[in-house]
């Protein structure tokens, strides 16, 4: 089963067009949605949460079709926004007290434990938390209702190297629960690089894969050489192409049809998904 499907779901903006995207988040699994500024990673994610009505296509989620007149299925969803969604005025416990009676399923000796983790000042007022503490808050009160699934739009922005790599050993132990899922959208490829299964690629508001990331990681390949091998046909065998005054470096989405073309002529490197994202993002751009 997925836990999220998504299809043909298209929303425009005056500057922008989310176009025609589809594709699923397996259920049981950490999927990341990456993608530069802009790409569509929260119009996909508002979508989904029913906070952005797209102008067609569907979206399941845990089996149901969601409906805008039917909020329910968001007991089951841990939601953490990239936006301060909470009361500025209001201190964390207040704001707790206000949130907790939404979710039948809430557990509040789980929350005060992330509290306690997460060391948060129940009594300071949100206008006076940093970044990193209302995000670490968030993410308490997402979890602390044991949500199915785990929404996260940009979660590991504004938190420091220390609480990021404990955030991502948090998720781990989310996962080990087979019936749970995590959806989270990134531009820091590196977390998913450490934990994700699958790799949703949004660009300019077009998909451009949706896969496991180890299939992902065997398909492309870096490719390095002297400039004297490329021309015109030679060009287009590459997603991005970067060339210096000698020589070139390109990303194949084809690693067998490279290999073939360039045999032992030139140097071949496995691209991490940050490459994958900056030479897609950026096309053929020269640096002469
Ligand atoms: N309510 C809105 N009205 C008009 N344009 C919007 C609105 N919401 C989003 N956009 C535009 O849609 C595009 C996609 O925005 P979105 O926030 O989905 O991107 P993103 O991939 O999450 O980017 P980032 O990584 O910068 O958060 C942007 O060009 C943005 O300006």
């Amino acid at each position: 089963m997925n836990a999220v499907e998504i299809r043909n779901v298209s929303k425009s903006y005056k500057n922008y067009k989310l176009s025609n995207v589809s594709f699923q988040v397996p259920n049981g699994y950490i999927t990341g949605l990456i993608g530069p500024n802009g790409a569509g990673k929260s119009t996909i994610i508002k979508s989904i949460m029913g906070m952005v009505i797209p102008d067609q296509g569907d979206i399941s989620v845990l089996g149901q079709p969601i409906d805008s007149e039917r909020a329910d299925y968001k007991e089951q969803i841990g939601y953490i926004s990239d936006e301060n969604i909470y009361y500025d005025y209001l201190t964390l416990a207040e704001m707790k007290k206000i949130v907790a009676p939404f979710y039948s399923n809430w557990d509040e000796d789980l929350y005060l434990k992330y509290m306690d983790i997460f060391e948060l000042p129940a009594r300071k007022k949100i206008k006076e938390c940093s970044k990193g503490m209302k995000t670490k808050f968030s993410i308490a009160l997402a979890l602390s209702h044991h949500p199915k699934l785990l929404i996260m739009d940009e979660p590991t922005a504004g938190l420091d190297p220390v609480f990021r790599r404990e955030l991502l050993e948090l998720l781990a132990d989310y996962i080990l629960d087979e019936r749970n899922t995590i959806l989270f959208s990134t531009h820091l490829t590196t977390d998913l690089d450490r934990v994700a299964d699958y790799v949703t690629f949004v660009n300019r508001g077009q998909l451009v894969f949706s896969e496991a990331k180890d299939e992902v990681l065997d398909r492309y390949l870096i490719v390095k050489g002297g400039r004297e091998l490329l021309d015109g046909d030679i060009r287009k065998e590459f997603v991005g192409l970067r060339e210096t005054g000698v020589g070139f470096e390109g990303l194949s989405r084809d690693r067998d049809r490279v290999v073939s073309l360039f045999g032992n002529d030139v140097m071949y490197q496995t691209p991490t998904l940050e490459e994958i994202m900056y030479y897609t993002a950026k096309g053929g751009i020269k640096h002469v």
